[in-house]
């Protein structure tokens, strides 16, 4: 598959996959070690605004292929970890490494997304005048820019690799439809569909189902249920039944610093937990 006609809006258009800040980029060797079965490890980590601790100490590991849960309430300090972990945000101190010897605080963003975490932002951002099928060709098409990327012929193992993330994210179906034609809950998937198009490692996803019907919220749990174990996954989110729906592990961040970790049930009858939640 070419992608013959880019809409001249296109040029416009600046998703939070594209450009210096997280890459279109194919995967470089990054040299990263898993051995000892963890993909994300964060020690003390500490981040202040203005004299305010938003992460205060915290530390977390997240397991090759884990598929984890972190909930909390407002202000808890979930998107400022993400931050951390992207590299939009350095953290005043602590460690924050990507398998046993990446130091994600010695690289930027762009780097960062390259060596293979991806991020999933609330708000959908996919290129609307063009198809399904053209959005997840333009992310597996690499960092050639827009327009090379129009010229670039598809693979006949890119062109499966696209029929595969038709299948993964619900949407074969849809493949010749304008993205701006599908739901709320499809523009998601088309989304998730095109960071997994640059086979990252470990994916954050924040909120994943805010605003989807409890159908699509029902979908959306299947489907990042299929990536665990190929990937790692850490789910930020709200909705309680989804998260009891997904999740082996949950993380509960409060003042941020893990409060509680365990299974769902085991984080909502400890005290604390029901404390902070409850503004007791
Ligand atoms: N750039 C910033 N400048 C000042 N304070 C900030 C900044 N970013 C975050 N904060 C503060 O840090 C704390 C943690 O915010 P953060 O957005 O990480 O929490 P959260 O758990 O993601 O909350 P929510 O569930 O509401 O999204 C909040 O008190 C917030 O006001």
């Amino acid at each position: 598959m070419s992608i013959p006609h880019l809409p001249p809006e296109i040029e416009t258009l600046t998703p939070s996959w594209a450009g210096e800040t997280s890459g279109l980029a194919h995967l470089v060797s990054t040299g990263l070690d898993t051995s000892h079965g963890q993909i994300l490890y964060l020690q003390d980590v500490c981040v202040s605004f203005d004299g305010f601790r938003a992460l205060n100490h915290l530390s977390l590991e997240i397991g090759v292929g884990e598929l984890r849960c972190v909930i909390g309430p407002n202000g808890a300090g979930k998107t400022t970890m993400m931050d951390v972990i992207t590299g939009k945000t350095r953290p005043d101190s602590g460690d924050v490494f990507f398998g046993e010897t990446i130091d994600l605080t010695r690289h930027r963003e762009a780097q960062i997304a390259r060596m293979g975490i991806g991020r999933k932002f609330q708000k959908p951002t996919v290129f609307e005048a063009m198809s399904v099928a053209d959005n997840l060709a333009l992310a597996l098409s690499g960092d050639k820019g827009v327009w090379a990327s129009l010229r670039y012929r598809l693979s006949g193992v890119q062109h499966d690799r696209i029929d595969e993330l038709l299948q993964i994210t619900r949407l074969a179906e849809f493949s010749h439809r304008l993205a701006g034609l599908l739901s709320h809950g499809q523009k998601q998937w088309l989304e998730i569909g095109m960071l997994l198009a640059q086979d990252p490692k470990l994916l954050l996803l924040d909120e994943p189902v805010a605003g989807m019907t409890d159908a699509e919220t029902e979908k959306t749990a299947e489907l990042l249920c299929s990536l665990k174990g190929r990937h790692s996954l850490m789910v930020v989110e709200h909705d309680m039944a989804f998260v009891g729906s997904i999740a082996e592990r949950v993380t509960v961040l409060a003042e941020g610093a893990v409060l509680a970790e365990g299974s769902l049930a085991q984080v909502q009858a400890d005290e604390r937990v029901i404390e902070v939640y409850l503004g007791r």
